[in-house]
């Protein structure tokens, strides 16, 4: 069985990950840790009955005293350095979604977590559908290497570009490179700051924050007098649990960073 200790166990995602831990009988589930909420029952939060297991504040502490295999760690883009900080001190083995980690801060993690000889994965996007997105758009971007990115969330997120609009951003230039595929250049000057979305690797991303939305994504690509439009979108948070899953079983095989599901498929 691997000991599995949820941070963010109130959070909307959080509490899908209580949940499917739970349903999963190689995993444990041996806590959850919050800044609310504590003191109360971790099943009843998750909405399936009392679990026996209160929620607990303070990472480092839960740690060491419920010692479990993996931290799964769905926070806020302020607490998540902080938090694989306190994993890796801990020698425990973290599994991340949460976005807003910068590329520097993730590979300065993936360093200390090499030498503290454990494993961290971090995947933007936990869904298949996702992944596949973001590869298809990285085989579409060597043929059609103009390509623009409009990604759509729930109100309530707080970061933006999105974790994934930001990998998709590096692999389509990733693959325009190693193809030597060029984008026209953008000769259009803004007379309004912002209307041509945030520049990520010259790859242009428009957010969109709205209630009603979860967790969706276009990348457009334009091409000579035709237009290619991929598009994926999460309508429901249990689309990310059988990814969050397979990272919790896989993580320890491999020490350092580990970034993208797709090396887990
Ligand atoms: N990788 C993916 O597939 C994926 C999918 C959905 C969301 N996300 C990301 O996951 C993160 C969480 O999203 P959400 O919608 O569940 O947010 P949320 O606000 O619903 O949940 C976050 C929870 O974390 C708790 N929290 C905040 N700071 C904490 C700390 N220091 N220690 C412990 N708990 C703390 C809050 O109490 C809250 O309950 C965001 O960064 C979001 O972008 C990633
Ligand atoms: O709900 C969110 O927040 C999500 N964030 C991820 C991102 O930033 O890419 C994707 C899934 C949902």
């Amino acid at each position: 069985m691997i000991r599995v200790l949820v941070n963010g166990a109130d959070g909307r995602m959080g509490s899908q990950v209580v949940k499917a831990v739970v349903a999963d009988n190689e995993l444990e589930l041996v806590g959850g840790v919050s800044i609310s909420h504590i003191g109360e029952d971790l099943g009843e939060i998750a909405g399936i009955g009392a679990l026996g297991l209160a929620v607990r504040a303070g990472l480092g502490t839960a740690v060491d005293e419920l010692k479990p295999d993996v931290v799964v760690d769905f926070t806020t883009p302020q607490a998540v350095y902080g938090n694989v900080k306190t994993c890796i001190a801990h020698g425990v083995d973290i599994v991340v979604g949460t976005t807003g980690l910068t590329e520097k801060q993730r590979e300065e993690l993936g360093e200390e977590a090499k030498r503290g000889d454990t494993s961290l994965f971090i995947a933007p996007n936990f869904s298949i559908g996702a992944v596949l997105l973001m590869k298809v758009s990285a085989d579409i971007a060597a043929y059609f290497p103009d390509a623009e990115i409009i990604e759509l969330h729930h109100n309530n997120k707080l970061d933006a570009p999105s974790g994934t609009a930001v990998m998709t951003a590096d692999k389509i230039a990733a693959a325009r490179r190693k193809a030597g595929a060029v984008p026209a250049p953008d000769r259009t000057r803004e007379s309004l700051e912002g209307a041509r979305g945030a520049s990520v690797q010259a790859v242009p991303v428009h957010s969109v924050r709205l209630p009603g939305y979860v967790a969706h994504q276009e990348v457009l690509f334009g091409g000579y007098g035709e237009i290619l439009t991929v598009r994926h979108d999460s309508l429901d948070r249990k689309s990310f649990m059988p990814g969050v899953i397979l990272a919790v079983k896989k993580v320890s095989s491999r020490k350092g960073l580990t970034f993208g599901l797709e090396n887990y498929l």
